[in-house]
């Protein structure tokens, strides 16, 4: 139950006020999630999201994402659009927490994934790297390469209890990602979290009907967030690599954003990268959650699987290019 911090009836009545969107109708804690705290508002307008920013959110970054889905939203993209208080104000505070209140997306996340997923995705994917590059705050990635490092030194000491071998194996990786980043490649905006509870569908269409949860947005190599989707979206349950969904990604993407070369020739260790990520974050977060906590860390164990097979690939001709 991803509520980490809990809001009364007075809270949420004080703080609806502050805005112009109608009275209060219900207010439901949402389970999904990990990250932060998530409420399902309902008022006699319409239905709203109201989200406390928990732990991994640097306050100081929130008006880069508000911002960022303020400038999505208005290029036509289907993002949550941030609502501004009486006062102008989209980021606010509540119960000691930095907040905000955006509007309420429809559509269902696909809870069996088809190959029609990834190519809408791909679609949605390019047009959100295309309406990025208009924005012109900038945020670096504090979880690219350079951030990777620092983050299995704070959980080291635990790797080899996740997995005996498993310390050396992420200092190796880190060696050889540190060595052969690809720096060059083009950047702009990226979402660098777009798993399939992040990306809605309407039931029996193929299209994306709209993108959530900015808040691991930031500047970096756009390819780089192909890499992270492929790894999201494109291994089956049993942990094999479905071909045809990364060609359909692939390919999809291509047909709004050409991939360069350089790209395309760089997938293996983008890949690589994305897998090192997420694997460290699920690490951290694995080691440092109490084991009664309402909350379930996701497994690490899935992104070394996804690290191993990424390790053995030799080039894109992989992933299902021609
Ligand atoms: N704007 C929105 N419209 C509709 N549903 C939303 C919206 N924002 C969040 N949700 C719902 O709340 C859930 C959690 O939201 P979100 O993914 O942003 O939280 P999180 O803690 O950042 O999760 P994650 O672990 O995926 O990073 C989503 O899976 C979705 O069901
Ligand atoms: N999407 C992330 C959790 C939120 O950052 C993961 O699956 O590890």
């Amino acid at each position: 139950m991803a509520v980490y911090t809990d809001v009364s009836d007075e809270d949420i009545f004080r703080f609806v006020a502050e805005y112009d969107i109608g009275d209060v109708v219900s207010f439901k804690g949402i389970a999904e999630g990990v990250e932060n705290t998530n409420f399902l508002l309902q008022t006699t307008k319409a239905p709203f999201i109201l989200t406390l920013y928990e732990k991994r959110v640097n306050p100081d970054d929130l008006p880069f994402y508000l911002g960022l889905m303020d400038h999505l939203s208005a290029t036509g993209l289907n993002c949550p659009t941030p609502i501004h208080g009486k006062d102008g104000v989209a980021l606010r505070r509540l119960c000691g927490r930095p907040a905000a209140i955006t509007s309420f997306l429809q559509g269902m996340s696909p809870r069996r994934i088809q190959p029609h997923h990834c190519a809408g995705l791909g679609t949605a994917l390019a047009q959100l790297h295309t309406a990025g590059l208009g924005f012109e705050m900038h945020l670096p990635n504090a979880l690219s390469v350079k951030g990777w490092r620092p983050l299995f030194e704070s959980c080291q000491e635990h790797a080899d209890d996740v997995e005996p071998g498993l310390g050396k194996m992420i200092g190796d990786e880190l060696d050889y990602l540190e060595a052969n980043w690809p720096h060059a490649l083009p950047k702009g905006v990226i979402h660098a979290d777009l798993f399939p509870d992040n990306v809605f569908f309407f039931p029996g269409k193929e299209d994306v009907s709209g993108l959530i949860d900015f808040y691991f947005a930031c500047n970096d190599l756009l390819a780089y967030d192909i890499a992270i989707c492929m790894n999201a979206w494109c291994f089956e349950p049993d942990s094999s690599f479905n071909v045809t969904k990364a060609k359909n990604l692939l390919s999809y993407y291509g047909k709004v954003r050409g991939l360069s070369d350089a790209e395309l020739a760089a997938l293996p260790v983008l890949a690589r990268g994305a897998s090192l990520r997420f694997l460290l974050t699920r690490l951290y977060d694995w080691v440092n959650t109490p084991k009664d906590a309402l909350v379930t860390p996701k497994n690490p164990r899935e992104y070394i699987t996804k690290l191993r097979f990424h390790q053995r690939v030799e080039n894109a001709s992989a992933y299902g290019l021609d």
